[in-house]
């Protein structure tokens, strides 16, 4: 099955809940694209050997990679780095993750600002355009391991909103507004 997206609801609860609306409001993988994401679902139990991923990875350049395992025993900071993926920020690059095990939530701002939440299985692969808002929390199952890629050396600055004048946001909202692809747009060499 293709992620499931949904535009969440307006409370303060849990972080880690799903926060579906009332009727529940999904969005489709076609909506998605119109914001700029990309996404793949991949074969993630030889990941190593995963020759779609190759692909991916050669077309698009994604020459550097990297294992994030989000549990306290195996990051620094556990605590505060959970909490700063949770402050709504941009980044100058694109933000690509690929979920291989564990599971959580990716929310993305959509054109009238709106959260929408995306859940992330194993196979997931995710690419967010540079400048969108968007934070990440686990799920109420607390674990995921994700696979970071990026087109040479990474740098994984954040910028928290506000950021309107930032080039990438500006891009980014200059492709919204002309209505073209900013997966296109902004990554076409
Ligand atoms: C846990 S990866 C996602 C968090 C995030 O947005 C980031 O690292 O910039
Ligand atoms: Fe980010």
């Amino acid at each position: 099955m293709a992620v499931e997206a949904w535009f969440m609801d307006e409370s303060g609860e849990d972080q880690r809940l799903p926060h579906h609306r009332d009727p529940k409001e999904f969005m489709s993988l076609d909506r998605l694209a119109e914001l700029g994401v990309l996404y793949w679902k991949l074969d993630p139990s030889d990941y190593e050997n995963d020759e779609e991923l190759r692909k991916i990875r050669e077309d698009r350049g994604y020459s550097y990679m990297d294992l994030l395992d989000l549990c306290p025993e195996k990051v620094d900071n556990y605590e505060q780095k959970l909490k700063n993926f949770y402050t709504e920020h941009i980044h100058g690059d694109e933000e690509i993750r690929y979920c291989l095990a564990g599971s959580g939530y990716f929310d993305i701002r959509d054109k009238e600002d709106r959260w929408i939440r995306i859940w992330m299985k194993p196979g997931d692969l995710i690419v967010l355009p540079a400048g969108i808002y968007h934070r990440f929390t686990l799920d109420t199952d607390n674990y995921v391991k994700l696979m970071r890629l990026f087109v040479g050396e990474p740098v994984w600055t954040a910028y928290n909103r506000p950021q309107e004048d930032h080039p990438a946001r500006k891009e980014y909202v200059k492709c919204l507004t002309e209505k073209v692809s900013p997966g296109v747009a902004l990554f076409a060499h």
